[in-house]
Formats: structure tokens, C-alpha cells, sequence
């Protein structure tokens, strides 16, 4: 891997059955950017955050992450690895408070077994007050620090889609693969939600975003690859993207009107 990059996935393919989810997709990521994947319903988008996370695995082809060979990890492994996903449909446990929701995102940071948690030894109440601490340090960096004590089912659906976003961070990621941050979000949501996405990658935490909502993609992406039938039509900036006709033709068409 060169220099730079965080990420890089060569000639990968997934089928189910008959269906060509993925075909021959190459591609590199590097540290802190904002890279987003567009393309059609179906175009194979949440199949790539399944293979990047270890759902799947790739037919063909090889993914590495800072020079690491990920392809037939399990996801707790690449969850150990820095790697965190968000879900199109959210992940909250509505019967926990949102602190909770975000401390069992810290697992994977954490060492202790099972052995010294029933043993409550000494390691295990430093490693308790530890996870507090990064899950209100997460839950303040996504604005919901205020209601941290409150039940997850009492708060309405933008908050939720940050609260997942918290439980991410709080593991600490170098790459963080957020699945449709935007959807069913308002206008001014979607803003704060882009606003959101901007910070988590000023602080060095790289981006890998999937999302039909063409203006927030368009606006907070450094490059984007698109998507189409389960292969790569092209890779570029925003600006690139906007202007190249094969993209206008297979997907921006009616969006950009
Ligand atoms: N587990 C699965 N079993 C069978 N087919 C699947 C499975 N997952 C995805 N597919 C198929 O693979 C193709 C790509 O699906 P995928 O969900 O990755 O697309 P997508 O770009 O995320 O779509 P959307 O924007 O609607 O979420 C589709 O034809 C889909 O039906």
C-alpha cells in the first residue's frame, strides 16, 4: 500500500446465487478523507460495508487495511482492527439508556475476560470507569451529552441516527463506515448531520459514506466512487463526478434536477 492510504480493496466480487452483487471493484481510501459510495438502489453499496466488515466474504479479490490482509476476518476481528459501521437500520437497544447504548460500543477496546468481569478484579473497575468516560466523550462530540441518562425509546429518530454514530466512535475508529447517516432525516438534521460527518473527519477518523441524499454527498466528500450494477463506473471529486456524463446518464439524472 502507498503512503496515505488507510484502506485499499483490489478486484473484488460477491454473488448470491445468480446475483452479481459486486464485480471486479478496485479502489483506495486514504487516511482522512470523506469517500463516498453512490450508485442505485441495488447497486451493491451495503454489500462492499458487508465485505469491508466481515458479513461477507469476498468471493474473488483482497481488502487491506493499513497493509493487513482483512479479506476472511471475522468482523470482530476487524472491529478490533479500528473499523466500526454504522446501520441503515439502527442498532439501539431502545430499553437502554443512550450512555449504555454507546458504552457497549467500547468493547472492542477493552482486554479483560469474562473470568475477571464475574472476579469484579481491580483491572475490570479501572476498565469500567475508562469506557464511561470515551462513551460521554463520544456522546458529547455528537451533541447528545444532555441526554445521556435518558432512556434510548424516548428520543426522536435524528438523535437516534447520532447516538449510533456515538456507539462508533466510542470504540475509537481509524475508519468509520457510515450506512445512509441522512435517511428519514430533516433538512436542518441533515446539515447538523453534515456538520457531524465534517468534524469526525477533522479529527483524523477516515469516512466512508453511503447515502442517496446527493447534496450532502456532493458537499462533504473528498471523492466519490460510483456504483452501478455492481461495477465501479468511475472514481472522482465531487466536481468530476457532477460533470462526467456516463454518471449523469446511469444515476444523477433525475437527482440533480
Ligand atoms: N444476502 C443477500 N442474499 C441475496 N442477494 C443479496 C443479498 N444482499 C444483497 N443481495 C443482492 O445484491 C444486490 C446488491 O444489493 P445491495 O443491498 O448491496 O445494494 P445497495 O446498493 O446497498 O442498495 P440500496 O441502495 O437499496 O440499499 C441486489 O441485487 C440485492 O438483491
Amino acid at each position: 500500500m502507498q503512503e496515505g492510504q488507510l484502506l485499499e480493496v483490489r478486484s473484488i466480487s460477491k454473488a448470491f446465487g445468480g446475483v452479481q452483487a459486486l464485480r471486479d471493484i478496485s479502489f483506495t481510501v486514504n487516511r482522512g478523507e470523506i469517500f463516498s459510495v453512490i450508485g442505485p438502489n441495488g447497486a451493491g453499496k451495503t454489500t462492499l460495508f458487508n465485505l469491508l466488515t466481515g458479513v461477507f466474504t469476498a468471493d474473488t479479490g483482497a481488502i487491506l487495511f493499513e497493509g493487513i490482509d482483512i479479506t476472511t476476518k471475522k468482523p470482530f476481528e476487524i472491529a478490533r482492527l479500528c473499523i466500526q459501521r454504522t446501520f441503515q437500520n439502527l442498532q439501539i437497544f431502545m430499553n437502554m439508556t443512550v450512555l449504555e447504548n454507546v458504552m457497549v460500543g467500547c468493547h472492542t477496546r477493552t482486554t479483560s475476560g469474562m473470568l475477571s468481569a464475574c472476579l469484579r478484579l481491580p483491572k475490570i473497575l479501572r476498565e469500567e470507569k475508562a469506557i464511561r468516560k470515551w462513551a460521554y466523550e463520544a456522546l458529547e462530540f455528537v451533541g447528545l451529552k444532555d441526554v445521556a441518562e435518558q432512556p434510548a425509546n424516548i428520543l426522536p429518530y435524528g438523535y437516534l441516527k447520532r447516538l449510533e454514530i456515538a456507539r462508533s466512535l466510542a470504540a475509537n475508529p481509524k475508519l468509520i463506515l457510515l450506512d445512509e447517516p441522512a435517511a428519514g432525516l430533516n433538512d436542518t438534521e441533515t446539515l447538523e448531520m453534515r456538520s457531524l460527518i465534517e468534524e469526525i473527519s477533522k479529527q483524523g477518523i477516515t469516512v466512508l459514506l453511503v447515502e442517496h441524499n446527493m447534496s450532502l454527498v456532493m458537499e462533504c466528500s473528498h471523492r466519490i466512487l460510483v456504483l452501478v450494477y455492481g461495477e465501479c463506473l468511475t472514481v472522482g471529486t465531487p466536481t468530476e463526478i457532477q460533470k462526467d456524463p456516463r454518471v449523469i446518464a446511469a444515476y444523477l439524472g433525475d437527482e440533480t434536477q
